[in-house]
């Protein structure tokens, strides 16, 4: 379960960065936040904030409006045109104070308004609401990736990354694998042990393929149910093959005893292993299919075993 920040719990040190031409403003404000868990960055001119925005993403902006060369809801505008800033909460401080000036933060993006001279406490508590709110924001985001149960990266996420790891593998003119991974007989494991015992062994399925996969870039999931997916890079069939039976030899080893199975007398799994190479004549459904079909010829030859797709990695 993700934490989530409550009002009473203090935050964690936030970083911020204050925006601000006038030396005396940036001052005042580094002081008072810093005594309020708060690490501040400072760029005096909207092109720097972008540059520090860059190298390094902060929990909250706060941002003048009136700077030489781009102004503020310049810089807001380009930070919330980007995937990897959008999210980051925009707070104007500014000496506009007409309603048309504050309309206008807003629409470049701006999550909050504040007119100087500003009372600085009444700042303190709003960069204090944003920072929450954004953690909140990270952890339900986090949260809506993750599958519950393991603790594994869930079905969602896996499509994410097999979108973006057929993309990469495109461009590079490199083989993507997929391995279709189904615990053997897991409705008898249930009707046996109980589903209690059924969800510890879906964990302890989760932890031993995460924990076979050596290389970093190598992902893994739960697809649903009793059933995993991994997805690797740049192997050819014969590794990926090598690959889905270190998976299927782990779960072995765990040795979880499964009385109610014809396969053996531990829980197992199958795997159907398929590799492609990716061009934009094809679609990754292409690979998820010759891996589900690989899987079914697996299940079907006696399960525990890896079987790779005919498919081959061309
Ligand atoms: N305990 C538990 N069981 C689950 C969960 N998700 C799915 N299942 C069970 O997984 C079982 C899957 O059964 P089947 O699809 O018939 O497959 P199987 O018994 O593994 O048979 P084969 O795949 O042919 O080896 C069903 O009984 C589901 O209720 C879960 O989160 N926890």
């Amino acid at each position: 379960m993700p934490h989530e920040p409550s009002e009473s719990q203090p935050i964690a040190i936030a970083d911020v960065l204050i925006v601000d031409d006038q030396p005396d403003n940036v001052v005042i404000l580094a002081e008072a936040l810093e005594s309020a868990d708060c690490r501040c960055r400072v760029a005096t001119s909207g092109k720097r904030a972008l540059a520090a925005v860059a190298s390094k993403t902060p929990d909250v902006i706060l941002l003048d409006i009136l700077m030489p060369g781009l102004d503020g809801y310049e810089v807001c505008r380009q930070l919330k045109s980007k995937h990897e800033t959008a999210d980051i909460p925009v707070l104007f401080l500014s000496a506009l104070d007409e309603p048309f000036d504050k309309l206008r933060a807003f629409e470049a993006g701006g999550a909050d308004y504040v007119t100087k001279p500003f009372h600085i406490a009444e700042v303190r508590a709003r960069v204090q609401v944003h920072v929450r709110l954004r953690r909140l924001q990270q952890a339900l985001a986090e949260s809506s990736l993750t599958d519950a149960l393991t603790g594994l990266a869930n079905r969602r996420r896996f499509e994410e990354v097999l979108a973006g790891e057929w993309g990469r593998a495109e461009r590079r003119n490199d083989t993507l694998s997929l391995l279709m991974i189904d615990v053997d007989h897991f409705k008898c494991f249930n009707d046996h042990y109980g589903h209690v015992a059924g969800d510890d062994c879906l964990r302890r399925v989760g932890q031993s393929l995460q924990g076979a996969l050596s290389r970093s870039a190598d992902f893994v999931a739960r697809y649903g149910g009793e059933e995993f997916v991994a997805v690797l890079a740049g192997l050819d069939p014969a590794e990926c093959a090598t690959q889905g039976e270190r998976l299927r030899a782990a779960v072995e080893k765990q040795a979880i005893p499964h009385e109610a199975s014809t396969a053996g007398p531990v829980v197992s799994i199958s795997i159907g292993a398929a590799t492609l190479r990716p061009n934009r004549n094809r679609s990754s459904i292409e690979l998820v299919e010759a891996a589900d079909a690989a899987l079914y010829r697996a299940k079907a030859a006696g399960r525990n075993r890896v079987e790779a797709s005919s498919a081959g990695g061309n």
